[in-house]
């Protein structure tokens, strides 16, 4: 036992010593904080954060790894950060869905979070002047968002990051087994997308839609003999149990979300610009309109149509490409774009994820 002890004491001296760096590290982000004021710089820089996590993980030497590194510093850095500001962010609830999972992979756990149950009613709070939002935008499987890409063709805010998210479901409940579960409720897409589990599992479940997911884990937890399809963050947000996990049957089940605020980042070196335009109804028209993404080597990640509302029949673009409204070859092929446009509007420039 003699040895437990040793090392706890190592580990107690090792913990007052990274308190006290940590504390250090506070007094100088609060210094930053009154440079930020005085030179009226935003508090929250995504591409700070993000080349500081980069380097991180390019500089560690293990045991930990890159998920662990991320982890620990993202929740160091969101703590700080709130000692700058307090800072607010809009999701698409309810409270546990997988827009809030989004948020707080891409603000850390030290913000305030606040779920909003429309689209609409995160944008008309954004005009209002809430600074920030995470919504949904694509899922692999079901395709854009439309009511998001329409709030977004007439938003003032900025587009100032996005957020990958794996979308893993896993049959949650209050019971402790799954042989007491007779009813399984959840959003219809996320029980379309467990049916072959359903069948193999449970073929004599009651299943009942719900609007959400999240929705669907907040009634089980006050239901007995239920359980939710739902995700652990769900499960971890309502306290309830995991009975099985990863139980869809598609892995390329992935939604990317959109982040909103007021201040386009500086550039990273690896980042996104977003776009939304319309052209006239010719022959040739869209394509001349992309050509300078092509002539200037800018790669498209994203193309989608949407109607324009009150013009039947006419669409407007919205389109994703690798580079920044800062650098050269971005600036000069969007002036070209624009050249070709009937309305054309930059929806924001912002660090590209690579499963950050
Ligand atoms: O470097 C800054 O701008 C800071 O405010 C410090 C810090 C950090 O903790 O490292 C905190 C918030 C910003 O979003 C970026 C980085």
């Amino acid at each position: 036992m003699r040895e437990l002890e040793e090392l706890r004491r190592e580990i107690d001296e090792l913990d007052r010593k990274l308190l006290e760096i940590i504390n250090k590290r506070a007094q100088i982000v609060l210094q930053i904080r009154n440079w930020k004021i005085k030179n009226n710089y935003p508090i929250f820089d995504p591409s700070r954060e993000k080349e500081l996590l980069e380097r991180l993980v390019k500089e560690n030497q293990g045991p930990l790894d890159e998920k662990a590194i991320i982890g620990i510093f993202k929740t160091i850095m969101s703590y700080l950060r709130a000692l700058e500001k307090d800072i607010e962010v809009l999701y698409l609830g309810p409270e546990g869905s997988f827009t809030h999972q989004a948020a707080v992979k891409f603000f850390g756990e030290g913000v305030k979070f606040k779920p909003l149950l429309l689209v609409e009613d995160i944008f008309k709070s954004l005009e209002e002047g809430s600074e920030y939002a995470v919504v949904p935008i694509e899922n692999s499987l079901e395709g854009t968002v439309g009511s998001t890409m329409d709030l977004l063709a007439v938003t003032t805010k900025k587009v100032i990051g996005e957020v990958y998210l794996d979308v893993r479901h896993s049959l949650i409940s209050s019971e402790d087994s799954m042989n007491k579960v007779k009813r399984v409720y959840s959003h219809p897409q996320a029980l379309a997308q467990c049916k072959r589990w359903l069948r193999q599992n449970l073929p004599n479940v009651q299943e009942i839609p719900t609007s959400s997911t999240s929705f669907a884990a907040k009634i089980v937890k006050e239901e007995k003999e239920s359980a939710a399809i739902a995700s652990n963050f769900a499960a971890e947000v309502f306290g309830l149990n995991i009975l099985a996990e990863n139980i869809q049957d598609s892995w390329n089940n992935k939604t990317r979300f959109l982040v909103l605020g007021k201040d386009i980042p500086k550039p990273t070196g690896k980042d996104k610009t977003s776009i939304i335009f319309s052209v006239k109804h010719q022959a040739g028209a869209l394509y001349r309109a992309l050509r300078p993404l092509h002539d200037f080597g800018l790669n498209m990640t994203l193309i989608q149509s949407r109607p324009v509302p009150a013009k039947p029949f006419e669409y407007r673009f919205f389109v994703d490409f690798q580079g920044h409204i800062w650098d050269e070859k971005v600036s000069q092929a969007l002036e070209r774009v624009k050249e070709e446009c009937i309305d054309f509007k930059i929806l924001g420039s912002y660090p590209e994820a690579n499963d950050f």
